[in-house]
């Protein structure tokens, strides 16, 4: 083999008592796409911040087109070439694409150059966005593009993506996979693809390195390999929801027309399998939904608020009801509301007991400086008095251990703070946290994201028991498998409101995707 654009070898890296990366060796060609692998906490960020000069290794060499390099801040790292697309935008709002893109440029800011250099850009990759746009004003999908310009403009000899689909349209996602095919192919760049979404990897890249508690775990040729021995080497076991399962889906739940735009009500049970030319083999849907109790376990009504509505929605205890649709349509809003973020300007809520699991789970769902435990038991602490009115600390860490065992939390003590945990680890934190609070709802926004596939599969099946012991839920969710997987009912949001209703049986990608346009289906 040629010389590599990158080669990190012997890589280690400890944190306290936690071993995040233990020799990892990887080595990524021009002219390649590489898939870095690995569960929750395998060390993937790490690794990468490492290269990008934002965390000191402990023992390893880097060595970037042959040389070895010594990497010891963020600007010796893009001086050198490397350049990141990270999972959460660093994106200032109020400011235009262009002044977004000149951002940490040194010297005087010369706004045609800059204008220019944004256009060339966007014309050479086929990434077209407007300099002047204001960033507040576009959709998640063009504020990934103004990064990945941000990052191109630099000429990177080696570009790191982090998750980048994650708030991407189908379509969005297949161009940024065409830039990177350009990328590679036409300018010889090397490009390092972190992602769970295990198909992704398998179309996207050339060669694949998996990683599993710091070690490498895995090497291969994408073609020699599938998505299920990827799982398999992630997670160390079969993962159902890419091998198949029974398709049913049961729906007990009744309902009543939902919206003025709703198309279709459902009454009473439906059953049928989930059509299998819409989704793949990892929708199954295996949900029994009946209603314990008669009324709704939620209930939306003329809920108006900036960016949705008017929404009208009933949850029934024991149902799991989807609201899908693209990024940027309402979704975030309509969870920002119900998690109490966002102040309607009409409508109702109705609920009990209502647990969140909230899309911004890093923000909104944890108090990083404080420890698992009290992140753990916060919606709680007030049963861990004892009859002096002091919290019994002995109690609640042992509360929140068996917490962490039940969920399968990484960390190296209840007593860690949380910002400490890997992200996929922060979220099962907040999962814990309000699946063990026994909500009568559950609202769960986007709750895979992030999630490695054992993980996810893992979800799936806790939203599927809630829902068997009565608990509504009422599933946010822009992934199309994800929703016909779990949900009886699938609503669509499009710009804000509710376009149609459909059972999951009778979903089809075609009716789904008018609905989407904004059209009855
Ligand atoms: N600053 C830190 N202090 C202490 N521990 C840390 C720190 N950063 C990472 N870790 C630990 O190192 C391990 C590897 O974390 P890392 O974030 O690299 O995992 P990852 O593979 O990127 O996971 P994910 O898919 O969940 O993002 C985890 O156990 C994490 O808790």
């Amino acid at each position: 083999m040629s010389v590599p654009a990158l080669e990190l070898s012997g890589i280690s890296k400890r944190f306290g008592p936690v071993v995040a990366c233990d020799g990892v060796d990887l080595t990524v060609a021009a002219g390649e796409i590489h898939g870095l692998l690995g569960e929750n906490g395998a060390g993937k960020s790490t690794l990468m911040r490492i290269l990008l000069g934002l965390v000191r290794k402990d023992a390893g060499t880097v060595a970037l087109g042959g040389e070895p390099v010594a990497i010891d801040d963020p600007q010796t790292a893009a001086r050198l070439g490397l350049g990141m697309v990270h999972q959460h935008f660093s994106l200032i709002e109020p400011l235009t694409v262009w002044e977004n893109v000149v951002l940490g440029d040194t010297g005087r800011v010369d706004r045609r150059r800059a204008r220019a250099d944004v256009e060339r850009v966007a014309s050479g990759y086929g990434l077209p966005v407007d300099p002047d746009a204001r960033v507040a004003d576009l959709s998640p999908g063009l504020r990934q593009r103004v990064e990945l310009v941000k990052c191109l403009r630099r000429d990177p000899s080696v570009l790191i993506l982090d998750e980048p689909t994650s708030v991407l349209t189908q379509a969005e996602s297949a161009e940024l996979f065409a830039v990177l095919r350009t990328l590679v192919r036409t300018r010889g760049r090397a490009v390092v693809l972190i992602s769970h979404k295990l198909g992704e990897i398998t179309d996207a890249t050339d060669r694949v390195t998996v990683l599993r508690r710091g070690r490498v775990r895995f090497r291969a040729a994408t073609a020699a390999t599938s998505p299920a021995e990827l799982a398999r080497e992630m997670v160390g076991r079969d993962v159902s929801l890419l091998t198949g399962a029974t398709t049913r889906a049961t729906t007990g739940a009744t309902t009543e027309a939902s919206t003025e735009a709703t198309t279709e009500a459902t009454t009473g049970p439906t059953t049928g399998p989930t059509p299998a030319s819409t989704v793949g083999p990892a929708t199954a849907s295996l949900i029994e939904s009946r209603p314990r109790n008669p009324g709704q376990a939620l209930r939306l009504r003329g809920l108006t608020a900036p960016g949705i509505g008017p929404v009208d929605l009933d949850v029934a205890p024991g149902e799991i009801v989807g609201v899908y649709g693209v990024e940027g349509n309402g979704q975030s809003e309509l969870g920002r509301v119900l998690a109490g973020l966002l102040t309607p300007d009409r409508g109702t809520v109705e609920a009990r007991g209502l647990g969140m699991i909230p899309e911004d789970r890093h923000h909104c769902g944890l108090v990083p400086d404080l420890s698992v435990t009290d992140n753990l038991l916060m919606k709680s602490v007030g049963t861990f008095s004892n009859r002096l009115g002091l919290l019994d600390r002995r109690a609640m860490r042992r509360r929140a251990q068996r917490l962490i065992d039940e969920f399968g939390i990484v960390t190296p003590s209840p007593d860690t703070p949380v910002r400490r945990l890997s992200g996929g680890n922060q979220q099962r934190v907040v999962l814990a946290r309000e699946l063990s609070s026994q909500p009568e709802v559950l609202v769960a926004a986007r709750p895979t994201h992030g999630l490695d596939v054992g993980a996810t599969e893992e979800m799936y099946e806790r939203l599927r028991r809630a829902a068997r012991d009565g608990v509504g839920v009422l599933l946010v969710s822009t992934e199309l498998e994800e929703v016909m997987a779990l949900a009886s009912r699938i609503v669509v949001l499009s710009r804000g409101r509710v376009t149609g209703e459909l059972t999951t049986a009778e979903a089809t990608t075609e009716r789904l995707g008018l609905l989407l346009g904004g059209l009855a289906a």
